[in-house]
């Protein structure tokens, strides 16, 4: 794993855009993208370049059971304003958290049809608390492919600051396995602020273990890690400057 500490979470998203922009310059064609706060800003230096995204797919990590597509708190949403309404894209694919309603088993079929057909070139990633990655909460099959997840109590906690109420945060979501996010062939992760220091510190230097999800990014091939220094502060001496 290659770890970027940066002074702070501007100069982070900044450099995490430019490894996608070589990465793009260099023939990424399939793109897999997160929602969260944590690539806000990543979005934001994308729409400011002059990035031409017509000729580029993107396959998001997840998706709310039950949100359809303008839902503004549905990630199909989160996506449109985020990034797609300014930079459109050849082909946007997102899980159909509708279709989830009445059948999680055919909307997850239908995803991992849609990975396999569209092998991820660049995925970015941020990380829960838990070191959860997408929803992939601590626990979950490292051998995991596209399935339904039932949010943890915590994490819909964690994500209720972005609706009304805790109430209406949906109690499932459709999302990418662990065996989809580790098929792409470069990885980036992104995480920002001293509540994220644990999860970094057990992803980048702790046991491989299923109960850190994040941790089997030990095992890929080309992962690269900005974080700033709140959330690279527990890492050990040989990854401070
Ligand atoms: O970027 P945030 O908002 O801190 O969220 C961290 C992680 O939690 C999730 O939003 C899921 O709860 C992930 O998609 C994200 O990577």
């Amino acid at each position: 794993m290659k770890v970027i500490i940066t002074s702070d979470k501007s100069n982070g998203s900044k450099k995490g855009f430019e490894i996608f922009e070589k990465s793009i310059a260099n023939g990424a064609k399939v793109i897999g993208l997160a929602t969260g706060s944590t690539p806000v800003a990543l979005y934001q230096e994308w729409v400011k370049s002059d990035m031409d995204t017509s000729n580029l797919t993107s396959i998001n990590l997840d998706e709310y059971v039950g949100l359809a597509p303008d839902n503004d708190q549905s990630y199909h949403y989160f996506m449109q304003k985020y990034l797609f309404n300014e930079k459109p894209f050849k082909k946007t694919y997102v899980p159909d958290g509708i279709k989830a309603i009445k059948d999680p088993e055919g909307a997850s079929d239908d995803y991992n049809k849609i990975i396999a057909e569209n092998p991820i070139d660049i995925q970015l990633l941020g990380i829960g608390r838990n070191g959860h990655i997408a929803f992939n909460e601590p626990g979950t099959s490292f051998d995991s492919v596209t399935h339904e997840v039932k949010l943890t109590d915590n994490t819909i906690k964690a994500n209720s600051r972005f609706f009304d109420n805790i109430d209406d945060v949906p109690k499932t979501a459709i999302c990418m396995g662990i065996a989809n996010i580790m098929s792409a062939k470069e990885i980036v992760v992104m995480a920002f602020g001293d509540n994220k220091a644990d999860a970094v510190a057990k992803m980048v230097e702790g046991p491989v273990t299923e109960d850190v999800p994040a941790s089997v990014l030990q095992q890929h091939q080309n992962v690269t890690v900005i974080v700033d220094q709140a959330a690279a502060s527990k890492l050990s001496a040989k990854y401070q400057k």
